[in-house]
């Protein structure tokens, strides 16, 4: 078993980042067939050997320097060079796995809580079910030993290759299956079938594993007699959906929640229901977002990057008037429909409060939430400029994790956004010069400032996600 069970605890954005949840891109991604990998909410195929090996290790070894350093330092070359698996120090269940209470794996998880007899029967059963597996492979999936069974529930495939159910490919999105606030747990209700399977393993995960028992009775569900299914029509337009992408934890008090192409009406209304009933927080800003693919969660268009700067994509975020608009915009009732609209509910108060627009949410976050008392700084997505603004927030420049306030985690695809860091005065590093740097001792974790880490992203990016999305933050330290 993973050691040790965790006080979770967020209630920032950017508080320093203490242990997180992630996942490696499993063999299942590199089975996502090109007629498949829209279903699969994927834009393209993925080379799997290149996005692991030459882009997500990278982030798991930087992850492991800020988070967890005795599990990585003096062991880049050696023994992971010797052993015959290079990447055994990634693969849970291997014994060069680097194991980390910090840096917690899915995958790792899931094989712990399927040691126990009665949950390894029930999962397969539910996945079964689900999957319309026959009852002979259920049987069989239930006699498998845990680690290598926790690795065909995610790939869907047998170690020999046969594929027994689709791949959850978008389970790299950790970010989505559910939310850390303050020290509750909120689950997740996926609105694509795609990233169903996911939201089964990570219930069984956070209600039957050790490192969450301090939690357990912390854990938010949506309840059942949400009765969409007792509405006309397919009812998905009722049903109440939320991913985690659409939820930040902004201040001890204070959520946002995007309503979106994945979060519902019903859904935001049933997650600040739970948040005010169980006292979590005492304010949700809801975004109501356009639905569109490009935008899918709130988090595709804005991260926090320090107590008073956002990255944003200007073109959706910005006060109305320094967007750029045409006068078809003001008359094309599409593009009235597509406005953001944003409510503030606070509990105890009947009618909620309304903001024009996200940047001046944003600085009401940083000047009263935060207590900043300079300017509230945006850089924008392309330096603002069509059409880089929209292509490199297609590639997540606005998705950014925070490892602590002011070091933040991008690709380094995305130029005219990095260019902008540069004059908002941000260093900039590539990810394998800072880990050398770091292995080297040339520098220190805590000397870093105001910097944004360049992640390598040519296979990683056509997964449609970026860091935010890759991680689901489970303690910072307050800030
Ligand atoms: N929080 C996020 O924005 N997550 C990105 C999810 C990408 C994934 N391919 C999806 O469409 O669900």
């Amino acid at each position: 078993m993973t050691p040790a069970k965790l006080d979770i605890s967020v209630n920032s954005e950017i508080g320093t980042l203490r242990a997180v949840m992630i996942h490696s891109p499993d063999s299942g991604i590199g089975r996502v067939a090109p007629s498949k990998a829209q279903d699969w909410l994927f834009e393209d195929i993925i080379h799997l050997d290149t996005v692991r090996a030459d882009e997500y290790d990278h982030y798991v070894k930087l992850l492991l320097y800020f988070l967890d350093p005795a599990k990585i330092k003096g062991k880049l070359n050696n023994p992971v060079d010797t052993l015959t698996d290079k990447r055994e120090f990634y693969k849970p269940g291997k014994p060069g796995y680097f194991n980390s209470d910090k840096v917690v794996e899915v995958e790792k998880l899931l094989a712990d809580i399927l040691e126990i007899t009665e949950i390894r029967k029930k999962l397969c059963a539910a996945i079964c079910a689900i999957e319309e597996c026959s009852y002979a492979l259920q049987l069989e999936l239930s006699a498998t030993p845990a680690g290598l069974l926790s690795r065909i529930l995610i790939s869907g495939s047998m170690p020999d290759g046969e594929m027994l159910f689709p791949p959850i490919p978008n389970l790299i999105f950790t970010r989505d299956i559910g939310i850390t606030i303050n020290n509750f747990i909120l689950l997740s209700k996926p609105a694509k079938k795609a990233r169903g399977r996911e939201a089964l393993l990570s219930r069984y995960i956070f209600y039957n594993h050790p490192l969450f028992s301090a939690s357990t009775h912390k854990i938010l569900e949506f309840p059942h007699e949400v009765k969409y299914f007792l509405r006309p029509g397919d009812g998905q337009e009722e049903k109440a959906t939320l991913e985690g992408g659409d939820v930040m934890v902004i201040s001890p008090e204070h959520v946002l929640i995007g309503c979106s192409e994945r979060t519902s009406p019903s859904g935001a209304n049933e997650a600040i229901r739970l948040l005010f009933e169980h006292d979590v927080v005492k304010k949700v800003t809801v975004i109501r977002i356009p639905h569109k693919r490009d935008y899918m969660h709130i988090d595709t268009l804005f991260t926090q990057v320090n107590r008073h700067t956002w990255v944003v994509l200007g073109s959706v975020c910005a006060t109305p008037d320094k967007i750029k608009r045409q006068p078809q915009d003001y008359l094309s009732e599409k593009k009235v429909k597509d406005h953001v609209q944003i409510f503030q509910f606070t509990k105890g108060k009947d009618r909620p409060k309304k903001f024009k627009s996200i940047e001046s949410l944003l600085t009401s976050i940083s000047e009263k939430d935060l207590g900043s008392t300079g300017k509230t700084n945006f850089i924008y997505s392309g330096n603002n400029e069509f059409p880089y603004d929209e292509r490199e927030q297609w590639t997540d420049s606005c998705n950014l994790l925070a490892l602590r306030e002011g070091i933040v985690l991008g690709y380094d695809r995305n130029d005219r956004t990095i260019q902008s860091f540069k004059t908002n005065g941000f260093s900039v590093v590539h990810v394998k010069d800072l880990i050398t740097q770091l292995e080297n001792e040339e520098i220190k974790v805590g000397e870093l400032k105001d910097t944004l880490i360049l992640m390598p992203s040519g296979e990683l990016s056509r997964a449609r996600g970026g860091f935010h999305c890759m991680s689901l933050p489970l303690i910072r330290d307050s800030i």
